[in-house]
């Protein structure tokens, strides 16, 4: 089995590797995927002592449908080797790398989880990546990383790391994020994986977080890290297709089925054109919907 590429993946919930309370519960919220933390929120003294406990969530905690990723720590750390041992032995789903610079990044981990997988005898290939991108020169090369590995799923923005990286700091707009989120979102399209965006830090500010979120979306992302249960609903709420959106793309579908009875590639619905593309986004809208189970195919 090779790992699923294209499940919904809207909500992504860190959780630091060293917290078991959030760990025994965050399934419970509904995420998409849990994303437990062994990188930035686990200080340099509890690593070891939360890859530990990681493992054993991930060994004896039934997450169900929840898709199970780890942020690992990256290799050039005395950390990363050995966590990435563990969390394949443990069975995660995906393995992510942050701070993913050059193709080479993401080739060596590919690498070491092949190893694992044969040494603790999980299925070949069936441990899947994602790389986050947090500098310039990551986006740089954002191309040459989306296709360094079939493990990839996704590729991801870091923007903390990443406005660091740039010197500079988020602005409610996100302005200083509009290049690197369009160049993230090529690569990954050209790529054919998913773009992920990332956190919003500011748990209290709902209105900020839902315009944030209607941002990604409409630039074409996939779905949003999160940080708190709180910004799951609205994540949800705003990547599900509407009763309207859901109408409308029936429409597009009878509308061009007509259209080939017609012997035409082209129709009109409500006086806007109806073509191939068109028709594609309906059919997108209605496979997003039908996963989200808000609408079933008669
Ligand atoms: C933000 C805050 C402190 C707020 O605390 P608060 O106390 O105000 O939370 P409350 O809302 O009061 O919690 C109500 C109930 O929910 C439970 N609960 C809360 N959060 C939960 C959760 N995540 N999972 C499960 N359960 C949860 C809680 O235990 C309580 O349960 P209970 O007591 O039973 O009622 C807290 O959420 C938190 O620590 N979040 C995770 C932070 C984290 O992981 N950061 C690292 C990743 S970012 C990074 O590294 C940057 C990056 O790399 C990112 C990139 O790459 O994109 C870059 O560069 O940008
Ligand atoms: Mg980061």
């Amino acid at each position: 089995m090779t790992v699923k590429k294209d499940r919904l993946r809207r909500t992504m919930m860190f959780i630091p590797g060293n917290n078991p309370s959030m760990m025994s519960d965050a399934h419970i919220y509904g995420p998409d995927a849990i994303m437990f933390d062994l990188e930035d929120s686990v200080k340099l003294s509890e690593k070891d002592a939360a890859r530990f406990l990681v493992y054993n969530a991930l060994k004896t905690i039934d997450y169900g449908d929840v898709e199970k990723v780890v942020r690992v720590n990256p290799l050039d750390t005395p950390f990363g080797k050995a966590d990435i041992e563990a969390m394949v032995k443990a069975g995660a789903d995906i393995i992510r790398l942050p701070k993913s610079e050059t193709a080479e990044d993401v080739k060596a981990v590919d690498a070491l989880i092949s190893e694992f997988e044969e040494k603790h005898g999980i299925e070949k290939g069936s441990v899947g990546m994602m790389a986050a991108i947090e500098s310039g020169l990551g986006i740089i090369h954002a191309y040459a990383i989306a296709t360094a590995s079939p493990r990839l799923i996704g590729m991801a923005i870091g923007a903390e790391d990443f406005v660091t990286d740039l010197k500079t700091s988020r602005s409610p707009d996100g302005i200083e994020l509009i290049t690197a989120r369009s160049m993230l979102l090529f690569a990954a399209r050209a790529a054919g994986i998913a773009a992920l965006d990332t956190v919003y830090s500011d748990v209290n500010n709902e209105e900020g977080f839902r315009k944030e979120v209607e941002l990604i979306k409409q630039l074409g992302f996939d779905g949003k890290s999160v940080i708190n249960p709180r910004q799951i609903a609205p994540v949800v709420e705003i990547f599900t297709p509407t009763l309207q959106e859901i109408e409308h793309a029936e429409n597009v579908l009878e509308a061009i089925q007509e259209a080939e009875e017609k012997g035409l590639g082209v129709i009109s619905l409500n006086g806007k054109m109806v073509d191939k593309p068109v028709v594609e986004r309906a059919l997108r809208t209605l496979k997003l919907a039908e996963a989200a189970g808000s609408y079933r195919r008669s």
